[in-house]
């Protein structure tokens, strides 16, 4: 299988290559040629655990890594995680089930694609004796994820860029209290957006990329919405078998990596109802599938600092689809989008809602939340909780551990959500590089801690 960009300016690239990449040479995100049918397989995975899951979903996409390695890897990747489920889906009521994705060693999500993500790039270093720089930006959540994947490992160097304050004191903890020498958190002035932006311009310097071998660690890297791919299947195969043709999966969001995911299982074949945009204040998705309309803003601090994103990666993915593959009229949208113009697409005839939540929302649905069902919910999931369909089963993506966000969820339920792994981070120094949020001085930074090792 090969994957192309999604802009069409760039060779080919196997799976190890575009993994390797992360982003392509165009500035595009690289998608695989033809997506696969998986509907015929779906019987047949039903009793397979979590990891096994993973190993045959990947084997689609990347037939080059033996089998066998395929499930080391993914046995590996899904060791870490505190429940045997790996993916606990939980049963609030007949109508809402929730899918905990926060089992995994940094609390959050982010772990299902990370963990794996780490162990394909120490194979990559393995194969080619070549040392790798991986970059990424984060809101807070993806930043401790790729740390906890890559931290320690030899051949390789971590620089997370984050928006300085705008992320939860417990998520920076995360990243800036890991004690290893191959981990750079570095928080620069601005926003989220920013520093991805800063992240995309360092990848369209060919010189740079090449000199430091770099790697992006975001949901731009393929490998990452792949994997998250595997728990729609997973929930979808635990769901009473009558629920599943109508189950709605809802999905907080920010950029898009997570939702696009599913509904790109959806378009291998996997039979579902549909999708569900939760965003937060920070609301382009929901005005998008709302109106076809296309038109960033300003963004604006919430309690669910992650999704704080007005310019989400992964819709050029889907903007892909939506535009009928043309790779011309991708270049063309991208380019007016990013000079601010409002644009309006072909409004999406597909299986997509969408919702929004601002603050005082949040904080009253974590205490609903909390009063209906003696359930806590972060305040990313929280945002997944309005709009909830009456005539089928929801799946509601639980995105975050509580205990990571423990001031507004004791707000409003009254008790701190407390977990180990954070209480171990409480009285760590943080070890931070701050720099300007621009690509040259973290250019020269890059350059500086590769070549002195
Ligand atoms: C806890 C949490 N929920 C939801 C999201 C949104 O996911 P995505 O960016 O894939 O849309 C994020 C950040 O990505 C997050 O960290
Ligand atoms: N919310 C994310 C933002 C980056 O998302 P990614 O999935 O593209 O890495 C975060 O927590 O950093």
């Amino acid at each position: 299988m090969f994957y192309i960009s999604t802009r069409g300016q760039t060779r080919p690239h196997t799976f190890s290559e575009a993994v390797e990449a992360g982003l392509a040479t165009d500035g595009g995100l690289f998608l695989p040629e033809k997506l696969p049918d998986i509907a015929g397989k779906l019987a047949g995975w039903a009793s397979l655990s979590y990891a096994e899951l993973a190993a045959e979903f990947f084997q689609l996409f990347a037939p080059e890594i033996p089998a066998e390695e395929w499930r080391a890897l993914t046995q590996e990747a899904y060791s870490k995680f505190d429940s045997p489920d790996v993916a606990p889906l939980k049963k609030l009521s007949d109508q809402i089930h929730v899918l905990e994705l926060w089992h995994g060693p940094t609390l959050a999500f982010k772990d299902f694609a990370l963990q794996l993500l780490g162990l394909l790039y120490k194979r990559q270093v393995k194969l080619k004796g070549k040392k790798l720089a991986v970059l990424g930006a984060t809101s807070g959540d993806t930043g401790s994820a790729a740390i906890h994947g890559c931290m320690g490992q030899d051949g390789i160097d971590i620089f997370i860029l984050y928006p300085n304050g705008r992320v939860a004191p417990l998520q920076e903890r995360q990243m800036a209290c890991t004690g290893a020498s191959n981990v750079y958190a570095i928080p620069m002035p601005g926003t989220f957006d920013d520093a991805q932006g800063v992240v995309k311009e360092c990848f369209g310097d060919p010189a740079f990329v090449s000199a430091v071998n770099l790697s992006a660690v975001n949901s731009i890297n393929i490998a990452r919405v792949l994997a998250q791919c595997v728990y729609y299947i997973w929930a979808w195969l635990k769901l009473p078998a009558e629920a599943r043709a109508t189950v709605e999966f809802v999905v907080p969001t920010g950029n898009f990596g997570n939702v696009l995911a599913g509904w790109l299982a959806q378009q291998m074949g996997l039979p579902c109802g549909g999708f569900r945009v939760a965003t937060n204040q920070n609301d382009i998705l929901y005005r998008f599938f709302e109106s076809g309309e296309y038109k960033q803003g300003e963004v604006r601090p919430s309690y669910a600092p992650s999704m704080d994103i007005q310019a989400a990666s992964n819709f050029e993915r889907y903007l892909y689809f939506l535009l009928g593959k043309d790779q011309e009229q991708v270049r063309q949208v991208m380019l007016r989008m990013k000079q601010g113009e409002r644009v309006t697409l072909p409004k999406p005839k597909s299986s997509f809602r969408a919702t929004r939540m601002d603050d005082a929302m949040i904080a009253d649905t974590i205490a609903q939340v909390w009063r209906d069902y003696s359930y806590v919910v972060d305040p990313h999931t929280a945002c997944a909780f309005t709009g909830l369909a009456e005539d089928r089963v929801s799946v509601v993506l639980s995105t975050a551990s509580p205990a990571k966000f423990p001031e507004v969820v004791q707000e409003a339920t009254g008790t701190e959500p407390l977990h180990p792994t954070l209480e171990a981070l409480k009285d760590k120094a943080l070890q931070t590089y701050p720099l300007e949020s621009s690509p040259e001085p973290l250019k020269a930074f890059i350059r500086e801690k590769v070549s002195g090792k």
